[in-house]
């Protein structure tokens, strides 16, 4: 039982920018995807989540062929992205936003505590880090099985970071397949269990962060990987 990436091939703007990519997220740990800017990290993102169309292969979770689904449909199956940006609903309060995402704001708020005490801002007056607190809250009022995170410190001071990396391990701990793309390389090496790196929109290098961390070349990798 997994999230089965398989022969993913996604076109944008005319050209392949995914070609034939296969990877695995197993339940109850963190993958790591990186890459360099570009080399197609949130197309995969994307294409998984059901918001941008495949070109070939397909995606299943625990064998539920997930390929060609509407957004709604592939998130009502387990899988939830958390796209880059921390995109949540600006104008609708916090409670609102949970409230949209699923009936029982129970887990996320258990997740994230803070957001009790902010239920009744405006999420747009929320800071970078109570943003994408409260969009990782979205995805997991759906209660997913997997999960999909785009840039977990985009824009982040290092101790926001450092509040939001406990509760995505506990997620996988929980028993969440979790999908973590991250400019911090070091932060990535050290929360995941499997790593793939993307190169120009083929897995050039898989492996343990073990495996890895002697191997992974700057060419690979993105602007920010610094120390965190
Ligand atoms: N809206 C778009 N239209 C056309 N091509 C796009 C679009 N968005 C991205 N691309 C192209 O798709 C390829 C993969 O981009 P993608 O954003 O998936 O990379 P990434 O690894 O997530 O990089 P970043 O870290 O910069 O987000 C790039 O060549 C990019 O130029």
């Amino acid at each position: 039982m997994s999230l089965e990436v398989r022969g993913l091939r996604v076109r944008r703007g005319g050209r392949e920018v995914l070609h034939d990519v296969a990877l695995d997220v197993p339940p109850g740990e963190i993958t790591a995807l990186l890459g360099a800017n570009g080399a197609g990290k949130s197309t995969l993102v994307l294409a998984v989540a059901g918001l941008l169309p495949v070109a070939a292969g397909g995606v299943t979770a625990d064998g539920d062929q997930l390929t060609g689904l509407r957004p709604e449909r592939v998130r009502a199956l387990g899988v939830a992205a958390v796209p880059e940006g921390h995109r949540v609903l600006r104008s609708l309060s916090v409670a609102d936003n949970l409230r949209v995402a699923g009936p029982d704001p129970a887990p996320a708020l258990a997740a994230f505590p803070e957001l009790a005490e902010l239920r009744d801002r405006q999420a747009g007056t929320l800071s970078g880090g109570q943003q994408q607190m409260l969009a990782l809250a979205q995805a997991i009022a759906g209660a997913p099985r997997y999960l999909l995170v785009d840039e977990l410190s985009f824009g982040l001071a290092p101790a926001v970071v450092a509040r939001l990396v406990p509760a995505l391990a506990a997620l996988a701990e929980a028993g969440i397949g979790v999908l973590l793309i991250e400019q911090y390389t070091r932060l990535a090496l050290e929360l995941a269990t499997r790593v793939h790196v993307l190169d120009r929109g083929r897995v050039a290098l898989r492996g343990t962060p073990d495996e890895l961390r002697g191997r992974l070349r700057s060419a690979y990798l993105g602007e920010g990987d610094g120390d965190l």
